[in-house]
């Protein structure tokens, strides 16, 4: 598969990892290179989804929230294996409820595996969410948004008795910005979008924030609500504790949502490249398991 191949569920995200550090950023490497590392990839996604299905769907779960993104349909296939008999009398929240080109949407996936679909206004209080991340900080505070899903994943993280993250080895980091570049994506409505940009700017220190375009469209990307996305760079010493400025752009008045999750996970699961799974949880402990 080329690199002009590869799947990802946004053309804006970097496909952090791959490239050649020693070389430089760069290299071109060669497609048996890039399968390699992608499989490796793959592997640490379904490995990292695999497990924590194992650890948090348990029998008596009833209301299942399904977040977006490509390590997702890891989680979905792990639960239909857990047989038709457990899953007759769950329901399935999806974040995404629009049909939408990309093939990695919850609604499509919880449908094509025939479970029970539901929404979020029926089912208020959900048992365990279980999603992917952009990055996961040493405190499990993340970063997600983006494939512009944020606004739902975070009110299906919210409502769920426990939320779970799924994730690659490349999302494990100390601090947040370490690998994925972007920043943070922020969902405002259109018309505010000039005015937060400007705050931004020049308040809240991310000069290089900027509206996230379309790749194949001409124009910004709209979310699923009809929103704009900005995705706005911040410095370490911002992020080493992502809560404050997680609040102060939520306060601006525009902005719809803000990917930065602070405090709310329960446990990060992460696949590593050796088939072993790192396991963060909110207690500060870490584990490694072979599964
Ligand atoms: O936040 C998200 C979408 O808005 C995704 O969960 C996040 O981008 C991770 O995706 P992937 O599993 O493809 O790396």
């Amino acid at each position: 598969m080329g690199i002009s191949a590869l799947p990802t569920s946004l053309p804006v995200r970097p496909v952090v990892g791959i490239t050649d550090v020693k070389a430089g950023a760069e290299a071109v490497l060669s497609p048996k290179t890039v399968e390699k590392a992608l499989s490796a990839i793959e592997s640490s996604k379904r490995l990292a989804a695999y497990t924590a299905v194992d650890h948090y769907v348990k029998p008596e779960h009833r209301v299942i929230g399904i977040g977006s993104g490509s390590t997702v349909p890891y989680v979905v296939e792990r639960i239909v294996q857990q047989g038709v008999e457990a899953n007759k009398d769950r329901v399935f929240i999806p974040t995404v409820l629009a049909l939408s080109v990309s093939g990695f949407q919850s609604k499509e996936l919880i449908v094509e595996s025939r479970l029970n679909l539901g929404d979020v206004d029926q089912y208020p209080v959900i048992d365990v969410t279980l999603d992917g991340a952009d990055e996961v900080d040493r405190s499990l505070n993340c970063i997600k948004g983006g494939g512009a899903c944020h606004l739902r994943e975070k009110v299906l993280a919210e409502a769920a008795k426990t939320f779970i993250l799924v994730a690659d080895y490349r999302k494990n980091v100390e601090y947040l910005g370490t690998n994925w570049q972007p920043g943070v994506p922020i969902e405002v409505v259109p018309f505010a979008y000039a005015k937060v940009l400007s705050n931004l700017h020049n308040s809240l220190g991310s000069p290089n924030a900027s509206l996230r375009m379309a790749v194949k469209k001409a124009g910004p990307v709209v979310s699923d609500n009809g929103n704009f996305i900005i995705d706005a760079p911040f410095d370490q010493e911002k992020m080493k504790d992502p809560y404050p400025i997680m609040a102060q752009i939520k306060m601006l008045t525009g902005v719809v949502e803000v990917g930065l999750f602070c405090h709310m996970a329960e446990a990060a699961y992460f696949g590593n490249q050796d088939g072993t799974v790192t396991i963060k949880r909110s207690d500060g402990s870490t584990t490694q398991v072979t599964p």
